[in-house]
């Protein structure tokens, strides 16, 4: 699993967060399994704690990995500090006062409060088959420890310094280990709908201001085209162009230039109810398809905005206006792009007299 996520990695089209570190836990996860398995060939403390300092760094990474994926803040400092001590206090249960017992309560104790905390995460940060997966395995997991833990009292001898072959511990090792199997799995099925959505993203999103691209704006009129022509419902849509935005570019830099069309944008989506669709048309050119709008809202929403940019004043950009031209379906168009002409005509007639004005065909 560490060769094939670490190859994903390599040949991801953009860098991901947290994979190098998904891809070493199995790796470590393995490692332990190594040192579990020499049991009889190796001296007893250098198996309990190399194969337990592996397996808990190996759960450790799977959970840091997600931390890093979903971008939140890695508090490595306090978990490794934490991992020291439960390996200090192993340590101590082993040489200085022998008990089984607690040392297996403090593993598997801790191994369930990692797993509960991953598990946590995964549910609250995110969505679809791949994080359901994850914290299925982490919840298990979770059970798995804290049952281990609760039944040491009675399954395990407290003198005894290797670990006894019955059916609580299999379980309780084989958990372990198909865990950090799923688990890898999770994580490249993560990866996959990550990609896919960051794709999807670019596709229907401006890479400059996050509006919709032209052709996500076109799909969204062609819905509201097909709701007018079947049920009638009124929809308007709006051309807005930034006046002398040449100009803007000449005096004052492309830079600039850039900072104003994304600030164009965040203050027109302020504006805008959830339904509507705001997409770079072209250049500094802007379409916002209204659903559910009529002629007299459509044109109120035109002069709201155009108020609105006409009157902010942003620290480092000049002041801006803009023409905006207003359309709304009736009964002789013939489709959306046939409104969107019409908007482009009133546009076009908004400039020719004087700009900074919104008129309605
Ligand atoms: N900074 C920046 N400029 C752009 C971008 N896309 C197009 N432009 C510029 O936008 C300017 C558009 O100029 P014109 O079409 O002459 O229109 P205008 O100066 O706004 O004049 P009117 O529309 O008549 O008010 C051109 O100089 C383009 O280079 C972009 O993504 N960033």
């Amino acid at each position: 699993m560490t060769m094939v996520l670490w190859g994903v990695r390599r040949n991801l089209p953009v860098a991901m967060p947290g994979v190098p570190a998904w891809s070493m836990a199995p790796l470590l996860c393995a490692a332990s399994t190594v040192f579990f398995s020499l049991d009889q060939r190796l001296p007893g403390f250098v198996v309990m704690l190399a194969g337990n300092a592996l397996l808990m760094s190996g759960l450790g990474l799977f959970y840091f990995g997600s931390l890093r994926f979903w971008h939140q803040s890695c508090p490595w400092r306090s978990w490794t500090a934490g991992g020291a001590a439960l390996l200090a206090a192993m340590s101590y249960f082993y040489c200085f006062q022998p008990d089984f017992r607690a040392r297996t309560m403090l593993f598997a104790g801790s191994m369930a409060v990692c797993a509960f905390a991953h598990a946590r995460l995964l549910q609250r940060h995110g969505k679809g088959f791949s994080c359901r997966l994850s914290v299925i395995v982490l919840a298990t997991l979770c059970g798995v420890s804290m049952l281990r833990a609760a039944t040491t009292f009675w399954l395990d001898a407290p003198d005894s310094t290797r670990v006894m072959q019955m059916p609580m511990q299999q379980l309780y090792a084989v958990s372990f280990h198909l865990a950090a199997l799923l688990l890898s799995i999770g994580g490249l099925l993560m990866l996959s709908e990550r990609v896919r959505y960051e794709f999807e993203h670019q596709a229907s999103h401006d890479s400059l201001t996050g509006a919709f691209t032209r052709r996500t704006l076109f799909q969204a009129g062609e819905r509201e085209w097909t709701r007018w022509t079947r049920y009638g419902r009124p929809f308007s849509v709006l051309l807005l162009d930034i006046d002398r935005f040449k100009s803007i570019n000449d005096r004052w830099g492309h830079p600039t230039g850039d900072k104003v069309l994304q600030e164009c944008t965040t203050l027109i989506a302020a504006l805008l109810r959830s339904g509507d669709a705001l997409g770079r048309y072209g250049g500094e050119e802007f379409v916002v398809v209204l659903g559910e709008t009529d002629g007299a809202a459509a044109w109120m929403a035109a002069e709201r905005i155009r108020q609105a940019l006409e009157q902010h004043r942003a620290p480092d950009l000049p002041a801006y206006t803009a023409s905006i031209g207003v359309a709304t379906a009736a009964a002789g168009d013939t489709g959306f792009g046939n409104l969107l002409k019409r908007a482009d005509m009133a546009l076009y007639q908004a400039k020719a007299s004087g700009r900074n004005r919104s008129i309605a065909l």
